[in-house]
């Protein structure tokens, strides 16, 4: 995974116009009812056949069952399956034999033994994705709180390993994050909203430059 931008949640031909205009290498969409980002598969698939060839299209999903993710491939077509719940890795390769997709595992973060979970998964999950832990609350979401987590636990994983990060960013940011953890990709949805669920194009374009900019920046 190498200097890639990713923008999800994206519910709107417009704010999707402006990820894609702004050059954002993936772009997300939501199927999960509880999140105001959730997009419904006649959306969906409007906006996936947008983004086709000008983007790779990431399927978010939090431990659905195949029924929902056969729905969600069928009408999204995506290139990428972003698992966002408590799925085991024997759930992760299920699904990756099944539908044969690359897949992206999000663990969340929120203190250093969170990673140690990481090793289960790394001959099973394509990519991984770094992600804030949810709010101890009952009504918090898994993801998409605008919540960032301590980078510098990130500090002493192997240089090797390839991540993508998320949780909190923003365009102010996303550089130090950058810097601070040696993410070589970056996903951000609540960081370039106005509101909950309402993208804002100029903190879109704001946010891939500012991430562009830091991955210019030689690792020392
Ligand atoms: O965006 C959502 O609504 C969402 C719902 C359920 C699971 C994950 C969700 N979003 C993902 O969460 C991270 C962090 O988001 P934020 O930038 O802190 O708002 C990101 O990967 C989103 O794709």
């Amino acid at each position: 995974m190498n200097h890639l931008v990713k923008i999800c949640g994206l519910s709107t031909p417009e704010t999707l116009d402006a990820a894609l205009q702004a050059g954002a290498d993936l772009v997300g969409f939501v199927r999960f009812a509880k999140s105001p980002r959730h997009v419904d598969l006649a959306l969906g698939q409007k906006l996936s056949a947008q983004a086709k060839g000008r983007a790779q299209r990431v399927v978010l999903l939090v431990d659905a069952d195949d029924v929902a993710i056969a729905d969600a491939v069928e009408a999204l077509a995506p290139d990428l399956l972003q698992l966002h719940g408590h799925e085991t890795p024997e759930r992760v390769a299920a699904i990756r034999a099944r539908f044969g997709r690359p897949v992206m595992k999000v663990f969340g973060i929120a203190e250093a033994a969170d990673l140690a979970v990481l090793d289960a998964y790394s001959d099973i999950a394509d990519h991984f994705l770094l992600d804030a832990k949810p709010p101890p609350i009952a009504e918090a979401l898994p993801g998409g709180n605008g919540l960032p987590f301590d980078w510098r636990l990130l500090t002493g994983l192997d240089p090797r390993l390839s991540f993508m990060l998320s949780g909190g960013l923003n365009p102010g940011n996303v550089a130090e994050a950058i810097r601070l953890t040696r993410a070589r990709a970056v996903d951000v949805s609540s960081g370039v909203e106005i509101k909950p669920g309402v993208k804002d194009p100029v903190k879109i374009e704001a946010f891939v430059k500012a991430a562009r900019a830091a991955f210019a920046v030689p690792v020392l």
